[in-house]
């Protein structure tokens, strides 16, 4: 029925933000069942999940593995964690879109001074903290929601430094009233992420995007087979795509198989709805440019 992205930078009040939602729209006697998911569901240490990118990139795939199954028109799912890349919350949106359900950030917005505050005094007081390494980089590395992004939006932002957080604060009952609003099809004031099929030709439409995802990020792969053919195995950083397009920066040599597997899984996560819902608006360029973010996130050093 609802995916809700909790998002903000380590330490920052997420899983308390999550709690006072969940009583809220408990409180609210939704009909749905409220499940949290979160690295303690997996009995997930945070600085081994956060240790190097292969560690976080696990930790990623786990989380958005069970979001998949368990988004449903039957519960509201609110996934607790950093959610700080922002192609990673545009992962887990497609997921709400092919689930054809409402979704929602929620963004615990603090300043890194009091994040750092909060981190070290969970270390006086022995609680499990984040080593300073791995807090530093997880703070450099955040993307901050925009909410005009699709992926972002709509976005509901708490301060918790400013103004702490309570299930009955303004932007905890306004994320509840939408999460649980009936939808009035006039207003449009809420958003379910999957049309109904209409005409034929919007699924023409919807084959001619397959083909676009298909072909561009068929291309690319072929671009980086070749990239890696010039560069001997080694690393490949800058790789150019053309103009307007990011460029590709992988750490290693990885092998076809690997970046068909990719491929497939990229396909899936942008183009699952095409039977059901709407295409994703892909032209080429857009459609290499997601690829190719995608790929850095999962095969590159940033
Ligand atoms: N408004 C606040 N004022 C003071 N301390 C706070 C506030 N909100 C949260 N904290 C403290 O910050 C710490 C982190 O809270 P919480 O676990 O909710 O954050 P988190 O963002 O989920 O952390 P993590 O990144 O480890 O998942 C807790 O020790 C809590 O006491």
């Amino acid at each position: 029925m609802a995916l809700v992205v909790v998002c903000g930078q380590p330490c920052s009040g997420k899983s308390t933000a999550a709690l006072c939602l969940a009583e809220a729209l408990k409180e609210s006697n939704v009909k749905q069942a409220v499940k949290i998911i979160n690295e303690t569901s997996f009995h997930l240490d945070r600085n081994q999940s956060y240790a190097d990118m292969p560690a976080e990139k696990n930790l990623r795939g786990v989380l958005r593995s069970e979001v998949d199954r368990s988004v449903s028109e039957d519960n509201i799912v609110i996934v607790d964690s950093l959610n700080s890349i922002k192609g990673y919350r545009y992962e887990l949106w497609c997921l709400a879109r092919g689930a054809g359900i409402r979704y929602c950030v929620l963004y615990c917005d603090v300043e890194e001074t009091h994040c750092r505050k909060w981190n070290d005094e969970r270390r006086e007081n022995g609680e499990a903290n984040y080593d300073d390494k791995i807090f530093e980089d997880l703070v450099r590395r955040f993307e901050r929601p925009i909410s005009r992004n699709r992926w972002d939006s709509p976005l509901f932002e708490l301060l918790p430094h400013k103004d702490g957080i309570e299930k009955s604060s303004t932007v905890i009952l306004d994320a509840v009233s939408y999460l649980t609003k009936e939808v009035d099809s006039k207003s449009r004031d809420v958003k379910i992420l999957q049309p109904t099929i209409a005409t034929r030709s919007t699924r023409l439409s919807e084959a001619n995007s397959l083909y676009e995802l298909d072909k561009a990020t068929h291309e690319v792969v072929n671009a980086i087979v070749e990239a890696q053919g010039q560069a001997m195995g080694g690393p490949l950083n800058g790789v150019p795509l053309g103009q307007d397009l990011p460029t590709i920066n992988i750490s290693k040599s990885v092998g076809l198989p690997e970046l068909r597997r990719l491929r497939r899984t990229f396909i899936k996560l942008t183009g699952q709805t095409s039977l059901s819902g709407p295409p994703p608006p892909c032209d080429a360029a857009s459609a290499k440019r997601m690829f190719v973010d995608y790929l850095n996130r999962e095969l590159g050093t940033a």
